[in-house]
């Protein structure tokens, strides 16, 4: 009798490699494969901090799907995630990109520019909690009401960060929360997690338990890079 692959055979490296050749890449715009290819050169491993680029190509649909217009990103490191938003905003649109580190922010920009849609991003250097704290204190003033925000930066503030942009999404807009199944650790027994993802794998179980219980908002886990957390505002 036929039997299904285990779901450890559906997530495997070969698998991630046929959807990157048959999909991704393919369809990755050319500022983004150089953006890339320039973090990687300047970053090495660490340019792993992006996100992948089928999870570029899931937000840019989200994007397009929402009609979103005004967007927010907490965590731009060399910015494919934020330029992958650009892309997809209308030419009247705008994403907020928050990061305390302008450097890496430099690398990906000649790319932006390249592009065209530098005057799409706002891009803020600070403490995004900081930032976002002012923001919710101004709104009365600034009147502004994001349809979509992407989180990926520290996660020990995720809780925060979600309290925060609940404030700050419409509501029936998105928030998106990125590593929220950190290599697939969230699974595993804590002994089996090497000792430096442990602390951060503790934040993301707390995380996920916390949203999943939320009832302000509708939730979908999605199984793309390092695992999305969809959030729906409902009132
Ligand atoms: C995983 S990387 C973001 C990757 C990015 N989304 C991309 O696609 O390239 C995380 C980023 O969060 C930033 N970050 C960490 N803590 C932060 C904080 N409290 N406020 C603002 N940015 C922070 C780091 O500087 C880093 O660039």
């Amino acid at each position: 009798m036929f039997r299904l692959p285990s779901k450890g055979v559906l997530q495997s490296e070969a698998l991630k490699k046929y959807i990157y050749e048959t999909t991704s890449y393919p369809r990755e715009h050319k500022e983004l494969k150089n953006l890339r290819e320039a973090t990687v050169n300047k970053y090495g491993n660490k340019s792993e901090m992006s996100v992948p680029v089928d999870e570029g190509q899931f937000l840019s649909m989200l994007v397009k799907i929402m009609n979103a217009k005004r967007t927010l990103e907490i965590g731009v490191f060399t910015g494919y995630s934020l330029l992958s938003t650009a892309l997809a905003l209308p030419h009247d649109g705008q994403v907020t990109g928050i990061d305390i580190d302008r450097e890496a922010y430099e690398v990906g920009l000649p790319f932006i520019q390249q592009a065209g849609v530098e005057h799409k991003i706002n891009f803020i250097q600070s403490n995004a909690i900081s930032v976002l704290t002012e923001m919710v204190n101004n709104q009365d003033r600034d009147r502004v009401e994001y349809d979509m925000a992407f989180v990926d930066a520290d996660k020990f503030n995720y809780k925060q960060y979600h309290e925060l942009l609940l404030k700050l999404v419409k509501v029936g807009g998105t928030i998106a929360y990125d590593n929220t199944l950190w290599f697939g650790f969230v699974a595993q027994e804590e002994e089996a997690v090497p000792e430096h993802l442990r602390e951060t794998r503790k934040a993301i179980l707390e995380i996920n338990e916390y949203l999943a219980c939320d009832p302000r908002i509708d939730i979908s886990q999605v199984s793309i890079g390092d695992g999305v957390t969809l959030c729906r505002r409902l009132y």
